[in-house]
């Protein structure tokens, strides 16, 4: 395979140190007019790989959205190197990238080539070097044969490789994986996994399969809108782990958030 060596085209105050970008959330809340579904979020993140765990309904891809700036919150601020993202939505779109649990909710073009040239675009590219670009990052995944086809005949999978490579075409100092691989078969999740391990962005991965992000530097797991525990993998994971069989072994549903 290729590697996908793809530099993060970094525009924030990281840029050039080779340090990562710091990732620092500020009292978050969020409402959204109802109960508060995040509370109090503060963290300081400057690893490479964060794995975000916690069950259905806890508030993890609020909190993506908060951290990509797609979601201004209640109640404190989401900065990257110092710039809050939820205000300056320029540079949010040119410093996190996000894929979504569901490819269909990210496609919106016809081809997979308008699908991909479409963020460069909006990021200020001129069509020309949006195409050119979009060449290249098909070439880099060895897949330029489906630059004319149609996302819609396109399999999950494929559709999230689509949506991956938008993502990573735009360089970001970030990238928010919100379930990237459920629904996938065991190879192609391997796949991804390994195209991800690669990629010199930060990633921020939000996961019920433990075992995906076991390998990253620090994993946070969230719980009805709280943190419940912030540290290293192995403990973090093995703490939930434990959590998690025991609630499974109950048939009470009611603290399920929502
Ligand atoms: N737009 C919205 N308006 C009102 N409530 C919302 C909205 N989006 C999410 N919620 C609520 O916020 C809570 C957290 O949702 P969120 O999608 O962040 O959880 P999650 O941890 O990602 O869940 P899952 O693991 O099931 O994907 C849920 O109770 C949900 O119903």
């Amino acid at each position: 395979m290729k590697t996908i060596q793809l530099a993060p085209r970094i525009t924030t105050g990281s840029a050039g140190t080779g340090k990562p970008p710091a990732l620092v959330l500020r009292g978050v809340s969020v409402r959204l007019g109802g109960p508060a579904i995040l509370h109090d979020i503060s963290f300081d993140i400057r690893e490479r790989r964060i794995g975000i765990v916690g069950r259905n309904g806890s508030g993890k891809t609020t909190l993506a959205r908060v951290i990509a700036g797609l979601l201004a919150p209640d109640g404190g601020t989401a900065e990257i190197d110092g710039t809050d993202m939820a205000k300056d939505r320029k540079a949010a779109l040119r410093t996190v990238g996000i894929l979504f649990q569901n490819p269909d909710h990210q496609i919106i073009f016809p081809t997979v080539e308008e699908e991909i040239s479409f963020g460069l675009v909006q990021m200020g590219r001129k069509r020309d070097a949006a195409a050119q670009e979009t060449r290249e990052i098909l070439q880099r995944f060895g897949k330029s044969h489906w630059a004319g086809a149609a996302n819609h005949a396109l399999s999950q999978g494929q559709k999230q490789l689509v949506c991956l490579m938008a993502v990573l075409a735009m360089r970001p100092a970030v990238i928010v994986l919100d379930e990237p691989y459920s629904g996938l078969d065991i190879p192609t999740r391997l796949q991804l996994m390994r195209f991800v391990d690669e990629v010199e962005a930060s990633v921020i991965q939000i996961t019920h399969d433990p075992d995906s992000v076991r390998h990253f530097e620090r994993v946070i797991w969230v719980d009805r809108g709280r943190i419940r525990e912030d540290g290293e993998a192995a403990g973090v994971l093995a703490e939930f782990e434990g959590q998690m069989r025991n609630w499974g072994e109950q048939d009470d549903l009611s603290d399920l958030s929502g």
